[in-house]
């Protein structure tokens, strides 16, 4: 990766990581992720936001920094606006390598500081709205807690409207030659779109309350330019990225598209044998249906689907008296992630006196979830439960196109 100029001192760096890996050790990146770390150079020097000690992450940085004539020592400040390791993982060998960078971040990243990497040198600690001084450069730090972790801030640079979003507006997806958003075609667009929809389900779901708060707050600035700590740089048009993320954001709260998503969980094929009579019914008022199997389909695309459409079809055994367990799963996530407000449908198959239903009540009780007559069978389904599973699809897809 080489280093990009966005503004007169301000330039790209960071790395991709594209071995394979997951992300947070649980989710799949087949087409990488970009660290981004950026400068800011006036009579000081600051580099904002690092990197993990991850795929040769650390020595792209040092290339990239060479390329612009920056030597490690000249680095003044090192800014720290989320302390999650994928930004700060490799502070230890940084710190190794430079020589008196002041830590710039926020009370609580303070702690955090302290405590993951037992740092015990000097910290800047910045309130909301402080500003740091470079010379010929201004850095100005807002707080935007819980987005993604509660010590989370961004950097602005006002001058050139040059927001350092850190999480907030970031995708998966590695970078290529080309990180603005008017340098990329559209088939790449459509890429980050999903990609960062993907990131945006995994990641962040869980917090869209603090992120509507921080776009509000956020739209007070005069932002010309959104530098995120993953994916491209919005310069051309950032409004674009702040209207998706918005837009992910109210999912949660049901204004989500009037799509459905379909998990199906089943051994030996007794319940995924009303599979299509639903889908057709679903098809039969128009409602795009997107259908994922469990354990065979990652839950990181099964979260992604569910958390941008309106309806679900949950099917599954009962096991143990209890859900088919890989379902069981997929629902512990989507209670994590605030998988909120959704139409639902759930059905299975059984052999004795099954259970897996009231389970999946108990455990979808708190999702706000608005669920039509579930459809339980006990063995093979017959013409009656196929005719069933056909209406009941027909009905939810009404209940979403109406929503
Ligand atoms: C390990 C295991 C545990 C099961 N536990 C129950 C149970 O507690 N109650 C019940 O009614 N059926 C139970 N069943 C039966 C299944 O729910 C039933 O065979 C169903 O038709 C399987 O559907 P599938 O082919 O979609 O997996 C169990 C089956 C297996 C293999």
């Amino acid at each position: 990766m080489k280093s990009n100029k966005i503004a007169d001192g301000i330039f790209q760096l960071g790395a991709n990581i594209n071995n394979g890996d997951l992300f947070e050790g649980l989710w799949p990146i087949p087409d990488g992720v970009s660290l981004n770390s950026y400068i800011v150079k006036g009579e000081k020097t600051a580099l904002i936001d690092l990197v993990d000690d991850w795929d040769n992450a650390p020595n792209n940085l040092l290339n990239q920094l060479d390329q612009i004539d920056i030597e490690l020592e000249s680095i003044d400040y090192i800014v720290l606006n989320h302390l999650e390791p994928d930004h700060t993982g490799w502070i230890k060998g940084f710190l190794e390598k430079t020589k008196d960078v002041v830590i710039v971040t926020s009370p609580k990243g303070e702690k955090m500081l302290r405590a993951l990497f037992s740092y015990q040198g000097e910290v800047l600690v910045v309130n909301d709205g402080d500003e740091l001084d470079l010379g010929g450069q201004k850095l100005t730090f807002y707080h935007i807690p819980f987005v993604h972790w509660p010590e989370t801030m961004v950097t602005f640079h006002k001058e050139s409207g040059v927001l350092f979003s850190c999480d907030a507006f970031g995708s998966y997806g590695a970078l290529g030659n080309e990180v603005f958003d008017d340098q990329i075609s559209e088939e790449k667009h459509k890429f980050y779109d999903n990609e960062s929809l993907r990131y945006y389900a995994n990641i962040v779901a869980g917090y869209s309350l603090p992120v509507i708060k921080a776009i509000d707050k956020l739209e007070g600035l005069d932002v010309k330019v959104i530098a995120p700590s993953h994916g491209i740089i919005w310069r051309e048009n950032p409004s674009i990225i702040i209207e998706r993320y918005r837009k992910f954001a109210k999912y949660m709260s049901g204004e989500a598209e009037k799509e459905i998503t379909m998990i199906v969980g089943s051994m030996y094929g007794k319940t995924k044998a009303v599979v299509s009579s639903i889908v057709k019914g679903i098809r039969s008022e128009g409602i795009p249906v997107h259908i994922f199997n469990v354990p065979e389909d990652d839950i990181s695309f099964i979260l992604s689907s569910a958390w941008k459409s309106k309806g679900l079809v949950i099917g599954m055994p009962t096991y143990e008296g209890k859900m088919f367990p890989p379902t069981s799963s997929v629902l512990e996530m989507f209670s994590l992630k605030h998988v909120w407000n959704k139409e639902v449908f759930r059905f299975g198959s059984y052999s004795w006196s099954g259970g897996a239903q009231r389970d999946f009540e108990n455990k979808t009780e708190k999702l706000k979830w608005n669920c039509i007559e579930p459809l339980e069978w006990l063995g093979e389904a017959k013409e009656e439960e196929l005719n069933s599973a056909y209406l009941q699809g027909k009905k939810l897809a009404i209940k979403v196109k109406e929503s």
